[in-house]
């Protein structure tokens, strides 16, 4: 059988029409693989069907209060923390003691669940390795049943991968990192799986097939008895971790392992979630191994909250770092929530990534890496993320700064930051605003885009690495200039941004990107698709909450051949 990359079989090696046996009211739009039907056997998408049918209102319900959240704020509001929910922020409570085999935390590598980086991040050294269905992966229906297929062969400690042209076979060693799973937000849908005539909710579809075939040999082999464990990203309020506390709860039942097996750590990474830490742990007390600080999406986020305000504009993004007071004190309150709570804080990613070619660069990113991890080991971090094997041994020798034990929960408090407040928590970001700003934003975006069209998720881009996060940032940055005619002062002094400039630099933008990746490439590549979609973000009339929701049309290929919209 002809394998691709992810080692099950290509579009061109099935030629057999096959279906998939279903539960009643589902039906599979995507294409039909052998390897795929051992991940979608009807019962366990019976599983995730009876978890859609449960809580698909509860979902819809969610998904409303955030419009609502946005039109406040859009009408002036600013986030804040919630007057009824006082008694939890200051009662005393904590949440269930973490799993001793996760106890020790201090380097976690992340990375899409593709094959041969599935075993690369689990033999790294990390001690945790998050497998991402989320930001770094583009939801194709390849990728994603690919990367189910992945890690129940992970899981099953079978896991290996023929690189071809370097006759490298790769395997696990012994000692691994400890699995967790990040499946999307809830706002994704997944259009290959309708159930009841309606697309299923994405992470529902992750979560269920992950956790349906992989809980008992996860808990037998990696958790000591609990698990799987799980990365909840974008929530937005309580309710939402209200949610997966319940989708938990009946997932135990169903498997029939006690209550608080599931472990699920939480990305703090929007700015009204920042104001939800206590509620969202108390939601998940039983469930939860503490709050991370997601800090690219949080910038995201803060442009977007603040969308209608044009007096919140953020300078250029590479300013917006985690020494900007906002910055700071979302990570400060979040390492004293979890502390107070009994549970890990996680720090969040440096973007650098090993530069091979040049060794003073390479030493300059690593540095800026120390740099970053020791403010978090300082600051009162439990671990961090790494986006490259090869940044691991500079993060850990910064993290075993803690000294001899696994974690700081008990021995990092933080009772300074108790009293930050919304205005420490909003405080607008200093910076210039340029024309470079805009360049950037608008070069990394369209080939990001670009790249996630054709199945990358992440990819290095000028020596970083680039995933979903930076595109939401890049646009709502360039929509925001625009909308409001910002008058640059980095350089070009009193520019304002307008159309007919930022017509300009995406002209200019898209002839360096052509140079750089050369025309042959660029021609193949999905860079004029990329702009147009990328280009209408930047410019529509109301902000679109996700770039990956409109890009997502693009992606969606129903069986039998036929691209549709949503
Ligand atoms: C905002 C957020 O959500 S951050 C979290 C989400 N983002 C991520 O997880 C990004 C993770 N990182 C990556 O995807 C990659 O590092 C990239 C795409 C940026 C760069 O990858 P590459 O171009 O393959 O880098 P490079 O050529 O230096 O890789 C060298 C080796 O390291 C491996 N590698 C690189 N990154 C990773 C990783 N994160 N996990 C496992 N293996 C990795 C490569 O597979 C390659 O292995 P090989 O030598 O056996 O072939
Ligand atoms: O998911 C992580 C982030 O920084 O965004
Ligand atoms: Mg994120």
């Amino acid at each position: 059988m002809d394998l691709g990359t992810n080692g099950y079989s290509t579009p061109a090696a099935k030629k057999i029409e096959s279906y998939y046996d279903v539960p009643e009211g589902v039906d599979i739009r995507g294409r039909y693989d052998e390897e795929f039907a051992k991940i979608l056997t009807k019962d366990a998408l019976k599983f995730v069907a009876d978890l859609q049918r449960e809580f698909r209102n509860h979902i819809k319900y969610a998904l409303e209060c955030r419009k609502e959240a946005k039109k406040r704020y859009n009408e002036g509001a600013l986030p804040g923390f919630d007057p009824a929910t006082r008694y939890i922020r200051e009662q005393e409570w904590v949440c269930a003691p973490f799993p001793p085999a996760v106890a020790d935390r201090k380097v976690e590598i992340t990375g899409p669940v593709e094959r041969k980086m599935i075993i690369n991040a689990l033999n790294s050294g990390a001690k945790v390795f998050m497998a991402d269905f989320e930001d770094a992966l583009s939801p194709s229906w390849e990728n994603l049943m690919g990367g189910q297929v992945n890690l129940k062969d992970a899981v099953a400690g079978t896991i290996s991968f023929h690189d071809k042209v370097r006759n490298r076979v790769y395997k696990l060693n012994d000692q691994t990192a400890k699995l967790f799973v990040r499946p999307r937000g809830w706002h994704l849908p997944e259009a290959h799986i309708l159930i009841d005539g309606e697309p299923a909710t994405g992470c529902l579809v992750d979560f269920g097939l992950y956790f349906y075939h992989n809980h008992s040999t996860f808990r037998h082999t990696q958790g000591a008895g609990f698990g799987p464990f799980f990365y909840l990203p974008k929530m937005e309020h309580s309710r939402e971790a209200k949610i997966w506390n319940s989708v938990f709860e009946k997932a135990e039942k169903v498997a029939g392992i006690e209550r608080g097996s599931i472990r699920a750590t939480v990305l703090i990474e929007t700015l009204p979630a920042v104001f939800q830490m206590d509620e969202i742990l108390y939601e998940l007390k039983e469930h939860s191994v503490g709050l991370n600080c997601g800090r690219w999406d949080y910038i995201f986020s803060y442009v977007k909250t603040f969308q209608a305000h044009p007096d919140r504009l953020l300078p250029d993004r590479v300013q917006v770092g985690m020494t900007q007071h906002f910055m700071k004190s979302y990570s400060d309150l979040l390492i004293w929530t979890c502390h107070r709570r009994g549970v890990h804080a996680m720090g969040g990613m440096a973007a650098q990534i090993p530069i091979k070619d040049d060794p003073v660069a390479n030493e300059a990113a690593l540095e800026l890496v120390r740099k970053d991890k020791l403010r978090e080991v300082n600051a009162g971090h439990d671990g961090t993320w790494s986006a490259h094997p090869g940044l691991i041994g500079a993060c850990m020798e910064v993290f075993n700064n803690m000294g001899n034990t696994p974690n700081q929960i008990k021995t990092m408090k933080r009772e300074d930051a108790a009293n930050l407040t919304e205005q420490d928590l909003l405080q607008i970001p200093r910076g210039a605003r340029s024309i470079e700003g805009l360049r950037l934003n608008t070069r990394v975006g369209i080939q990001y885009v670009a790249a996630w069209l054709t199945g990358s998720g992440s990819v290095p881009l000028y020596n970083l690495m680039e995933d979903a996060a930076t595109a939401e940032i890049s646009r709502v940055q360039n929509w925001q200039w625009l909308k409001y005619g910002v008058e640059l002062n980095g350089d070009e002094l009193g520019v304002k941004v307008n159309r007919e400039l930022f017509g300009r630099v995406v002209e200019e933008e898209m002839a360096r990107i052509e140079k750089e990746v050369g025309t042959e490439r660029f021609k193949k590549g999905m860079y004029k698709e990329a702009c147009k979609i990328f280009t209408r973000q930047c410019t529509s009339p109301t902000l679109d909450d996700f770039l990956t929701l409109d890009a997502y049309n693009y992606i969606v290929l129903h069986h039998p051949r036929e691209s549709s919209k949503l």
